[in-house]
C-alpha cells in the first residue's frame, strides 16, 4: 500500500484488483505514502509537519509557488512552516523599524526572487523603493522634481495626479509605509540643504529621471508584449496600482478610463463561430444568459477568455531575471541591461523556448517557472513530425518532458495522435487505444522526467483511484482515470478524453459575453456532484477553476479533472497561496483554517466567470485579492479576521484594511488604510445583473436565483458557505424551465 518505489521501472500501476479504497483513505495516506508534488527536490527533507498538497513540484508546497531548483534546497521556503513571504524588502524594513506593532511575531523570507504571473505589477516600484533607501535624505525633494518631469501617464491625469501628489514624499524611513494622510512632510532637511546639497540633489533626481525613463522604456516593451489582458491589468482600471493614484482614501473606486475597455471589443455573438452538438445549451435565445450573446455584459472588467497564459512569458521571466539581479545587489542598470538582452534573446530564438505562465500564479511569492519554462500549446502535429526518432539517444527534451512522436505507440498500445499541451508539471497527448475495441482516444498525462513530479503524479493516481471507487457508475463527475504506466522513465497517466477544457469553451462559445444560464445551470450542478464526491471522500480539489474543468465534445457533461493539487482533508495546514490566486478563498489568505469551503468558494468564482465572461477577483497579490474581495463582498466580520494568523499582514490592530498601493510618480509602494465600507462598491449582484437590461420577469427572477448562490458560494464566512450538497438543493439547480 502505498509503497511504491519512486525509481520502481517500467510496469502498471495501476491494477484492476489491488486498489481498493481504503488502501488510500485520507488518514492512511497520510501516515505512509505522502507523494507532494511541493516537495521537489528538498522533500526528504521536510518534517512531517510541513503538509505536503500541491500539484506541481514546481509550486511550492501548498499554495506557495514552484521555487528554482537551486531554491528546492532549502526548507525555509515551505510556507507549510508557516513564514510569511512578502514582495519585497520594505516588509522586513517596515517591521524593522518598528512602525507596526503586529499582534504575532513572523518570519519573513529573505529571499523573494520568483514571481510570474502577468497581474503583478511591474518591478519598478520595489527598485524605486531601495532608491528610497539610497536617497532617503534628497527623497523629498527629488519626488518632487520628478512630478514636474511630465511623466506621461501624468500627463493623463495632470489634475488627479496634482491632487494626490502635490505633497512631499517623507523623507522618513520609518514612514516607509505611507497613509493616506497628506500632511507634508515638515522636516527640515530641506530648508537647511546647503547649495551643494542642493547640486547632489538635483544630480540624483537627475539620475532618478534617467532611471525612470530607462524603465519605462521597458515597461514599453513589455506592454508591447503584453496580451490585452495583461495591458488591462497591469495599466488600466480601477485595480490596477496604477490607477490607485485615483482611488479616494475611502476605497471606492475610480471608473476605469476610457482606454480601459476590455482588451478585445466584445462583438455581438457570430453566427458564424464555430458551434457545437450543444449549441442550444450554450447559447438559448430564450434563456437568460442566451440572450445576451451579443450584449457583453461588463465590458470594463478582464476578459476570461482572452488571457493566453502563454503570452505573456517573456515579461515575466525578464522581470524574474531582474529581479535575481536585484537581490544579488547588482546595479538595476546592469538588471535592466540583462533585461533588454534577455528580451532580444528570446525574440531571436522565438521558438525554440516557449515559455509558460500560469496566469494564477501568486504575484509576491515566488515564481512557478521550471527552469526552462514550457508552454501550453495548441493540439498540433507539425512539431512533433519533424522529430527523428532513430537519431534520438534520449527520449526527454531538458526540462524532462517526454519527446512526443506523432504515430509513435507507447506502451505498445497507444498511438499518439495529437498534443494536447503542456503543463508545469506533464504534457499531455491524445492517443488510439489501440487495444480497445473500437480503437477509442484517450488522453495520456506524461509527467515529467523528474523524482519529485513523479511522487507528485503518483499522489494525484490514488487519489483518483480512490474517486473513482467511490463513483463506481461514473455519475460524479470527476475524470476517469483508466489506468497508469511507466514509460521510459515516466509516468503515464491515462485517462478518458474529453474535449476541451472551460476557459476554452468560454473562448469558443462566450468571449467577453458569457455563457448563459442553462449551461451554467448544467455545470454548476454537474460540479456540485464532483465536489459532493470529492467531500464524501475528504478530500479538498484545491485548484478549482475554468482552466481544470474538462468538457466532452457535446459540451453537455464536464468532469472536474487536475487532482493535482488535491489532498486529504487531513492536510490542511496554513498555505497563503494555496489555489490558483484569483479563485483564492479569503480564509486562505488570512490564515484562517480553512476546509472544503474553499473548493465552493473557487466554484462560485468559475460560475461568475462563466456566466459573465469576466474574471470575478483579478488581485495582483493577496493584498489586492482582499481589497477586490471586499469590494464586492463587504467588510470581513471582526471576528473572523481576528481568527486568521496572517490577518495583521492585511489589517492593523483596529482591523483597518491596509492596502498595498503603487504610487503611480515615485514608483513607490506605499500603504493606505483604506476605510472599507459595509456596503459593498462593486457588490456581486450589480455586477451580475445589469441595472439597465431588459429581461422579462421569469429571466431576472432566474438571474436573481443564480445571483443567490454564488452569494452563498462567495461567503466571506467559511463556515457559512454553501456546502456541495446544499448547492444541489438550490433554486437555481433545481428549477426546470
Ligand atoms: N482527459 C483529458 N482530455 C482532454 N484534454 C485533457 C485531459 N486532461 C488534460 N487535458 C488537457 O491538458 C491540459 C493540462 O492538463 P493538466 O491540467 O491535468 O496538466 P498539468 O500539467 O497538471 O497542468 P498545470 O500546469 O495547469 O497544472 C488541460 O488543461 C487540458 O486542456
Amino acid at each position: 500500500m502505498h509503497s511504491r518505489s519512486a525509481s520502481r521501472s517500467e510496469g502498471e500501476y495501476l491494477s484492476s484488483d489491488s486498489e481498493k479504497k481504503k488502501a488510500i483513505r485520507p488518514s492512511s495516506y497520510r501516515s505512509d505514502h505522502r507523494v507532494n508534488r511541493h516537495s521537489r527536490t528538498h522533500s526528504s527533507a521536510r518534517s512531517r509537519h510541513s503538509p505536503s498538497r500541491s500539484r506541481s513540484p514546481y509550486r511550492a508546497p501548498r499554495g506557495e509557488k514552484r521555487h528554482r531548483e537551486d531554491e528546492h534546497r532549502s526548507s525555509k521556503h515551505d510556507p507549510r512552516t508557516f513564514t510569511v513571504r512578502y514582495e519585497d524588502d520594505r516588509r522586513s524594513a517596515y517591521h524593522s523599524h518598528g512602525d507596526h506593532k503586529s499582534k504575532r511575531s513572523r518570519t519573513y523570507s529573505p529571499s523573494r526572487s520568483r514571481s510570474r504571473s502577468p497581474y503583478r505589477h511591474n518591478r519598478e516600484p520595489e527598485k524605486a523603493q531601495v532608491e528610497d533607501m539610497r536617497n532617503i535624505k534628497s527623497q523629498s525633494v527629488s519626488t518632487q522634481d520628478q512630478k514636474s518631469d511630465g511623466v506621461p501617464q501624468l500627463e493623463t491625469h495632470a489634475k488627479t495626479v496634482k491632487q494626490n501628489h502635490e505633497q512631499p514624499v517623507s523623507n522618513d524611513i520609518n514612514q516607509e509605509y505611507a497613509t493616506t494622510d497628506p500632511t507634508p512632510n515638515t522636516s527640515d532637511n530641506s530648508s537647511s540643504a546647503s547649495a551643494d546639497s542642493t547640486s547632489t540633489v538635483m544630480d540624483e533626481a537627475a539620475m532618478i529621471e534617467a532611471r525612470r525613463k530607462r524603465r519605462e522604456a521597458i515597461k514599453n516593451q513589455h506592454r508591447s508584449r503584453a496580451t490585452p489582458l495583461l495591458v488591462q491589468a497591469l495599466h488600466s482600471g480601477p485595480e490596477t496600482p496604477a490607477d490607485s493614484i485615483n482611488t479616494p482614501p475611502n476605497g471606492s473606486v475610480s471608473p476605469p478610463p476610457a482606454s480601459a475597455s476590455t482588451p478585445t471589443t466584445p462583438a455581438p455573438f457570430d453566427g458564424s463561430a464555430p458551434q457545437s452538438p450543444a449549441a442550444n445549451l450554450l447559447k438559448d435565445a430564450d434563456s437568460v444568459g442566451g440572450d445576451m450573446f451579443g450584449s457583453p455584459k461588463h465590458a470594463d472588467e478582464p476578459s476570461a477568455a482572452d488571457y493566453d497564459p502563454t503570452a505573456d512569458m517573456q515579461d515575466e521571466r525578464a522581470r524574474h531575471d531582474k529581479r535575481l539581479f536585484k537581490e544579488d545587489e547588482v546595479s538595476e542598470d546592469k538588471a535592466d541591461q540583462r533585461v533588454l538582452e534577455h528580451i532580444k534573446d528570446v525574440e531571436e530564438q522565438p521558438q525554440q523556448k516557449k515559455p509558460e505562465l500560469d496566469m494564477f500564479a501568486e504575484d509576491d511569492d515566488d515564481d512557478m517557472f521550471a527552469d526552462e519554462p514550457t508552454t501550453k500549446s495548441k493540439p498540433t502535429e507539425t512539431a512533433a513530425k519533424t522529430l527523428d526518432v532513430g537519431m534520438m539517444d534520449n527520449w526527454d527534451d531538458a526540462e524532462g518532458y517526454y519527446l512526443t512522436n506523432l504515430r509513435e505507440k507507447i506502451d505498445d498500445r497507444y498511438e499518439v495522435t495529437a498534443n494536447l499541451g503542456r503543463g508545469m508539471f506533464a504534457s499531455v497527448i491524445r492517443a488510439r487505444d489501440t487495444k480497445s475495441k473500437d480503437g477509442r482516444s484517450v488522453a495520456i498525462k506524461i509527467i515529467r522526467n523528474n523524482e519529485s513530479m513523479r511522487k507528485a503524479g503518483l499522489k494525484e493516481v490514488d487519489i483518483l483511484k480512490d474517486l473513482a471507487a467511490n463513483d463506481p457508475d461514473d455519475r460524479k463527475h470527476v475524470v476517469r482515470l483508466l489506468r497508469s504506466f511507466d514509460h521510459k522513465g515516466h509516468l503515464c497517466m491515462v485517462f478518458e478524453n474529453m474535449d476541451m477544457n472551460l476557459r476554452e469553451v468560454l473562448k469558443k462559445f462566450g468571449r467577453d459575453i458569457g455563457l448563459n444560464l442553462k449551461a451554467i445551470r448544467t455545470y454548476a450542478q454537474q460540479l456540485f456532484l464532483g465536489l459532493s464526491l470529492m467531500k464524501k471522500c475528504q478530500y479538498l480539489h484545491a485548484d478549482l477553476k475554468p482552466d481544470n474543468i474538462l468538457a466532452d465534445e457535446s459540451r453537455m457533461k464536464i468532469k472536474i479533472a487536475d487532482l493535482g493539487s488535491a489532498s486529504p482533508i487531513t492536510e490542511n495546514a496554513t498555505a497563503p497561496y494555496l489555489v490558483s490566486r484569483f479563485y483564492r478563498a479569503p480564509e486562505v489568505i488570512l490564515g484562517i483554517d480553512y476546509d472544503y469551503g474553499i473548493d465552493m468558494w473557487s466554484t462560485g468564482c468559475t460560475l461568475f466567470e462563466l456566466y459573465t465572461g469576466k474574471i470575478l477577483f483579478t488581485g495582483r497579490n493577496n493584498n489586492n485579492m482582499l481589497k477586490n474581495i471586499m469590494e464586492c463582498r463587504g467588510k470581513f466580520p471582526h471576528k473572523l479576521l481576528r481568527k486568521g494568523s496572517l490577518s495583521y499582514d492585511y489589517f492593523d490592530d483596529l482591523l483597518n484594511f491596509r492596502a498595498q498601493e503603487q504610487d503611480k510618480a515615485t514608483g513607490r509602494i506605499v500603504t493606505k488604510m483604506i476605510d472599507i465600507k459595509a456596503k459593498p462598491v462593486r457588490d456581486l449582484r450589480s455586477r451580475l445583473i445589469p441595472k439597465d437590461k431588459k429581461m422579462n420577469e421569469q429571466d431576472r427572477k432566474e438571474l436573481e436565483s443564480f445571483a443567490d448562490l454564488l452569494d452563498k458560494c462567495l461567503d466571506l464566512r467559511p463556515e457559512k458557505r454553501i456546502t456541495p450538497m446544499d448547492g444541489l438543493k438550490h433554486p437555481f439547480i433545481t428549477r426546470t424551465k
